[in-house]
């Protein structure tokens, strides 16, 4: 099957985007991931899919399959790339659109700089729904908020990693670490991502805090490994860091491979929206040979 793509990236977190707002592809989980190779397909984090508005309450459907073909339900920096897309190639003439995504309703909005600004929704905290299963764990408490000593069988011995879990539509676990650089996000990111405590896997967050407005961050993620920037993970360092008093209310958070900056008025209450700014840049296009592939 021959298909047209936009190759984009967001703070070097990298996509290929479908436009399937005039037919779906059909495409399997090998299908996606033979687009996400980069040896043998395009090569990218996560496929985005623009499909037509479920519903009148949204301007179109966001659909997204992390590398390794699984299908996810929320992607920050990828929100970012599909207004700037379905500006760019005339889909809508607005500079803010609605998006249905499966983690909820997401309003993105393209700014006259060039950057978009992203409405994510609040985070959720409920367990089940991140979804994290607590069996086995005993929290502690930093500032009013549980941190979870997560168990890590590391070189035949017990290691133990304080996160903090959340969802911000896809699950994220946050490790307050003194320096990203030598982080063991090669190690241990695997560990966390695949922890019998989150069923359905989970986001691996390795969070530096360099004052109340600045943090670095890394970021192994779920379905991918670790890569240049994760904005769903960008809000839930953020949020992490304002629950536990280490951050003020907007952040700017430094990813390898660009800056997001992050904003929840957590004084106004924990359902507050998290709000995302950063870059979303066009890279090249194409068609692919998409082989069959069950
Ligand atoms: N790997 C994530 C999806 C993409 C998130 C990231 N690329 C972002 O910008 O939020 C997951 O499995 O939940």
């Amino acid at each position: 099957m021959r298909i047209p793509f936009t190759k984009m990236q967001g703070a070097g977190n990298d996509f290929v985007v479908l436009d399937e707002t005039q037919q779906a592809y059909g495409l399997t989980p090998a299908q996606y991931r033979f687009l996400a190779d980069r040896h043998f397909g395009v090569g990218a984090d996560q496929i985005l899919s623009v499909r037509p508005a479920p519903h009148p309450g949204v301007d179109f459907a966001y659909v997204i399959h992390n590398a390794d073909g699984g299908e996810v339900e929320n992607c920050g920096n990828g929100a970012r790339c599909f207004v700037r897309f379905v500006h760019d190639r005339g889909l809508t003439a607005r500079r803010q659109v609605r998006v249905q995504v499966h983690g909820g309703v997401m309003t993105l909005q393209l700014d006259d700089d060039g950057r978009v600004t992203v409405d994510m929704g609040p985070p959720v905290f409920d367990l089940p729904r991140i979804p994290f299963d607590p069996q086995g764990l005993t929290p502690r408490f930093v500032g009013a908020w549980e941190v979870w000593p997560l168990p890590l069988a590391w070189m035949g011995g017990m290691a133990e990693v304080p996160v903090s879990v959340l969802s911000m539509g896809n699950p994220h676990a946050v490790w307050r670490v003194d320096d990203v650089d030598a982080a063991p996000v090669a190690d241990w990111g695997p560990l966390i991502e695949r922890h019998a405590n989150f069923p359905r896997r989970v986001n691996a967050g390795f969070l530096q805090v360099l004052d109340r407005r600045t943090a670095r961050l890394r970021v192994f993620e779920r379905g991918v490994g670790e890569t240049l920037a994760c904005g769903t993970g960008a809000c839930a360092a953020v949020v992490a860091g304002i629950r536990h008093g280490w951050l003020d209310e907007r952040v700017d958070v430094r990813l390898p491979g660009g800056t997001l900056t992050i904003a929840w008025a957590a004084s106004q209450g924990l359902d507050a929206p998290v709000l995302m700014t950063g870059p979303a840049e066009p890279v090249f296009e194409g068609v692919i040979d998409v082989p069959d592939l069950p």
